[in-house]
């Protein structure tokens, strides 16, 4: 493969790329067949991860006009995301996002750039949460009247909370329990649980990469359903599956449910 790519049969940009996920992005590209990355930002000066030189974050017009990358890869944060999501659209590049903690606002920039070009937001890239939320969809509805709690915890450098993927698995509950529709974040002081509650509590220790549980429990029973990511190549890999999928596609909103159902590994939703 040439130096900057140019016969890979997947050409990627990566925004972060001086971050905990940028860099993984790029190490997992490096090792995976076919692909290069041919452009690579960071808003803050980096040395070159994996070999690729790292540019400022600033130029990302004129490099994405200048290596017309099959996609970009983000894992910012919600300000700089959608700006990289304009700009994509701008050079009408396919954009893949798992920047967490929008506000609803940055959403709809997220969406007004999915108008020129497909982007695809997911809050997790790892199957194994693709699963857990099919789960937790089929047990919240199974168990009418138990109460949920959610709990997640994350590395202590994590900024949003509670997670990206806390409020997916919420969201997932809501959809099936018409009676569960208060988010209650922890409690202190005289806090008797209401019925419609869904208790949420965000831990932030050490370097956890990330885990999520979510507890069902009636007055004689509990159960609970737990992932743990190892490490983030798993996110890394996922996102590379999501670009890859994604590239071919028409403008529009995806998630990583999509590219999951297309390689028939049955997952649906965000
Ligand atoms: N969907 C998923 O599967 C996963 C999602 N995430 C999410 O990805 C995001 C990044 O996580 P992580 O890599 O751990 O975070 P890091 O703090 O390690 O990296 C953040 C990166 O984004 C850049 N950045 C942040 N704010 C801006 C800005 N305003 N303008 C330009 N660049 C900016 C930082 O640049 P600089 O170096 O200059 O600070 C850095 O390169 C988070 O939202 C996190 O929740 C994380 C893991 C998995
Ligand atoms: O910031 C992280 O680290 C992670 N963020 C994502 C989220 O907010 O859900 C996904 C993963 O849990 C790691």
């Amino acid at each position: 493969m040439s130096g900057d790519g140019a016969d890979a049969d997947l050409r990627l940009a990566v925004t972060g790329a001086g971050g905990r996920m940028g860099r993984e992005v790029i190490e997992a590209a490096a090792d995976r067949e076919g692909v290069a990355v041919a452009v690579a930002v960071n808003r803050t000066p980096t040395d070159p991860v994996a070999g690729v030189a790292v540019e400022d974050a600033d130029r990302i017009d004129e490099l994405l006009g200048a290596a017309e990358p099959d996609a970009l890869v983000d894992f910012t944060g919600p300000a700089s995301a959608v700006a990289y999501a304009e700009a994509c659209a701008d050079a009408g590049v396919p954009m893949v996002t798992g920047t967490t903690g929008f506000a609803d606002a940055q959403l709809d920039g997220l969406r007004a750039a999915s108008e020129s070009v497909p982007v695809l937001k997911a809050s997790n890239f790892a199957r194994g949460v693709a699963a857990l939320r099919r789960a937790v969809r089929e047990a919240a509805a199974a168990l009418p009247g138990y109460d949920v709690e959610l709990t997640e915890t994350h590395h202590n450098a994590k900024r949003d909370a509670p997670s990206g993927t806390a409020k997916s698995l919420l969201d997932d509950v809501e959809s099936v329990r018409d009676d569960l529709d208060r988010r209650v974040h922890g409690r202190e002081g005289e806090a008797p649980r209401e019925s419609d509650e869904i208790g949420v509590h965000a831990r932030r220790a050490g370097d956890v990469t990330g885990e999520h549980e979510v507890l069902l429990a009636g007055n004689r029973e509990t159960l609970e359903l737990t992932h743990r990511a190892g490490d983030r190549g798993v996110f890394a890999e996922g996102a590379l599956d999501a670009a890859d999928w994604l590239a071919a596609r028409a403008p529009g909103w995806y998630g990583f449910g999509d590219v999951l159902d297309a390689g028939s590994a049955g997952a649906t939703g965000e």
